[in-house]
């Protein structure tokens, strides 16, 4: 712990000398592709965001990924950098970026048989499980042409002010795909033995340190962990990161999974610095700086991370979305003010993947900031908000920061509405973080914060409120069943909210974003988010690192104590409207654990015997000892008339506004936005 006195984070906050350039402290800010890249004038608004993390104390940035040819997109006509005009906005992001202090990487990053079009290209003509399109071979030509390709794009980007460059050799993109022999079957000098499969590392970083020079950063981001069949062992990630090193790289970043790998890397459910171990055991056998990466989202842990010898520099992606200021609240010992980042992947992975700007749930800001602003109010208000949820703490802390006089009120005992039911769920603990960055902020703006408060109209018209805004949130959703009052039915407050006593055999009714939570907390009974090592174990990820890929030979879950249906009326996939990037590490760790997931589904009765059900016509009783009702929300508005007709302007956000889903992300971001033009 830093205490008062002490230089805060004082392992994170030294300077690293590279000889011939110093960056000024350890803190990197993780490569991030956010759609930016790809937008008309995108490079300016992409200027502005790495100038805000620059502005916020980080001491290297690495850009997101950028081809260095056409064949290396990830998506058809993606960012490119192959040609001299196309220099010229990134000239934007280095002169932004060097004005604030920092230092900067361009990350090229060439997706071979990842590549999501026709055209790509890698060692064997082997599909991805992942995409639709079967790579052709390359050709030896290709291959010389490609590395020549890296080499002209380093080039390009030191001409562009650049400070270096990571090449990206990891999460199952071209260069791992050299490397391993899932996807290099080649019989030439490319392929066969270690050594010629990683000729293709290795000669691209020779390459592009003859084109650039010595003064030039090279950062190679190493897959330390596999996670897929047929991956490295443990022996030969060594051997590549001394082979790396021997090449020209200056800094080795750490790079876990394969995109491809059944493991999740980086949800949240992934513990905190899960992976810090392999990097730890990997700076040992080398003598350049090395990176430790993933789920690493606070000072503490980063320090930690540093003071226990893991890593000489600690890189953080998606923390520096959710707060652009993390390095310097951290250094001035202000780590209860960082927004920190809850590893939801809502708005950000899962963006990217629908080809959508990145953004933050927990930030809407991020990738905004030309756009979402909040400037002094020409003329402050006196403003209400009722309802304490994520809507209404976004709209008060960002409206109190315009200077208008906020008074927010919650009939519970604390703030957070669904948030608190959230944070309990294993795995969404970090949720308790939203909740301390909020209360703090609302210290920090003079908030009146009015607990326990149960607001009227008259109340609200007594007080003289300029306007009022509504955050009220949602009810469940009744359901028509017969036998719907039976006493084993509860709802999923009854649960999460009431703690009330479940039984052995239960039936969930609804399988959307709430269902899955539920089904995950009566799956456990305890949480496995503080336990990096259990939650190795569960996921079946070798921690000895005998087997190739490091997965454990023969992995099978437990199963849960309880017997869990999950339903659903829809006949599509149970959980489909989860998370694109985190939907199928939810599906497989309710599998893994016995959950039986059923579309289709018409609901008949409850009685005595269970819930009776019917599925193509057949009708079927589970037996079961509790039913949970988790079939949706209704807006809670029984305000909004009666302040109407006062005649004051009333604001409706979050689930008071639309309750289809529970869906904080688009209830801070409406909060936000509204905060902005109020
Ligand atoms: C929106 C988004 C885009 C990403 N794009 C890249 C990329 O272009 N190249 C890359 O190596 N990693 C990329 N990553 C992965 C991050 O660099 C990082 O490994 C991952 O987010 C885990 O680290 P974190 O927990 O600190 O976020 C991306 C991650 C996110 C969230
Ligand atoms: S959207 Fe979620 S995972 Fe992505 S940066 Fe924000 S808090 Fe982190």
């Amino acid at each position: 712990m830093t205490r008062e006195g002490d230089v805060a984070y004082q392992h994170l906050m030294q300077p690293l000398d590279l000889g011939f350039t110093q960056l000024r402290n350890r803190v990197v800010m993780g490569s991030m592709h956010t759609g930016l890249e790809e937008e008309k004038n995108g490079f300016s608004k992409l200027a502005a965001f790495y100038a805000e993390r620059a502005k916020g104390g980080v001491g290297l940035i690495i850009t997101g990924g950028i081809s260095p040819n056409f064949r290396g997109n990830l998506v058809p006509f993606g960012s490119q950098l192959s040609f001299g005009w196309q220099v010229k906005k990134h000239i934007q992001v280095t002169e932004a970026v060097h004005a604030e202090g920092a230092k900067i990487c361009l990350q090229l990053l060439h997706a071979g048989r990842y590549g999501y079009h026709p055209f790509n290209v890698a060692p064997s003509k082997i599909k991805s499980p992942i995409t639709p399109f079967t790579p052709s071979e390359m050709s030896k030509r290709q291959i010389n042409n490609t590395i020549a390709d890296f080499a002209k794009a380093a080039a390009l980007a030191k001409k562009a002010g650049y400070d270096g460059v990571e090449i990206m050799g990891s999460e199952g993109y071209l260069i791992n795909q050299f490397i391993c022999q899932r996807t290099n079957q080649r019989k030439d000098d490319w392929g066969g033995d270690f050594t010629n499969r990683i000729r293709f590392p290795l000669e691209t970083i020779k390459a592009v340190r003859q084109r650039c020079g010595e003064d030039f950063i090279i950062v190679y981001r190493l897959s330390m962990l596999d996670l897929v069949e047929d991956g490295n062992s443990y022996d030969e990630v060594v051997e590549l990161a001394k082979a790396v090193a021997e090449a020209g790289v200056t800094i080795i970043n750490t790079g876990i999974g394969w995109h491809e790998a059944r493991i999740p890397t980086i949800t949240t459910r992934v513990p905190r610095a899960a992976f810090s171990w392999i990097t730890e055991r990997v700076r040992k056998e080398i003598d350049i700086p090395v990176m430790a990466t993933n789920r690493i989202n606070t000072p503490q842990v980063a320090e930690d991370i540093l003071a226990h010898g893991q890593a000489d520099m600690v890189c953080m992606a998606r923390p520096f979305l959710a707060d652009a200021d993390f390095v310097n609240k951290a250094a001035a010992n202000k780590a209860d003010e960082i927004n920190t980042c809850i590893a939801c992947n809502q708005a950000c992975l899962d963006h990217v993947f629908q080809k959508k700007r990145a953004s933050c749930l927990v930030n809407p800001r991020a990738c905004y900031e030309t756009e979402l602003n909040f400037e002094p109010a020409a003329a402050p208000k006196k403003l209400a908000v009722v309802g304490a949820g994520p809507a209404g703490l976004a709209f008060s802390v960002y409206a109190a920061q315009r200077g208008h006089q906020v008074t927010l009120f919650d009939k519970s005992h604390q703030i957070g509405g669904q948030f608190n039911y959230a944070k309990q769920i294993p795995g969404k603990e970090e949720f308790y973080e939203t909740l301390r960055y909020f209360g703090r902020m609302l210290e920090l703006h003079h908030i009146e914060l009015r607990l326990n408060s149960e607001q009227s109209v008259e109340s609200l018209q007594q007080a003289g409120f300029d306007e009022v805004i509504l955050a009220t949130g949602i009810v469940p959703r009744p359901v028509d069943i017969e036998g719907i009052d039976h006493p084993m039915v509860l709802s999923y407050l009854d649960v999460l909210r009431d703690h009330k006593a479940v039984g052995k055999n239960v039936a969930i009714i609804g399988a959307g974003g709430i269902g899955f939570d539920v089904a995950e907390y009566l799956t456990e009974n305890n949480s496995l988010t503080l336990q990096p090592d259990a939650w190795l174990k569960e996921w079946g990820v070798d921690k000895a690192y005998q087997a190739r890929g490091a997965l454990l030979p023969d992995h099978r879950p437990e199963p849960a104590a309880r017997k869990i249906y999950l339903l659903q009326r829809k006949t599509t996939k149970v959980g489909a409207g989860l998370g694109k990037t985190s939907g199928w590490a939810h599906r497989a760790s309710l599998k893994s654990k016995g959950v039986e997931s059923i579309a289709g589904v018409q609901y008949r009765k409850v009685d005595d015997h269970g819930l009776w059900i019917e599925i193509g016509g057949e009708e079927r009783c589970l037996q079961v000892d509790n039913v949970i009702i988790c079939a949706g929300q209704m807006p809670l508005r029984a305000l909004q008339a009666g302040l109407e007709a006062t005649g004051v302007p009333v604001h409706l956000i979050g689930g008071a506004d639309v309750a289809a889903e529970l869906d904080a992300k688009r209830a801070i971001r409406q909060g936000a936005e509204l905060a902005a033009r109020i």
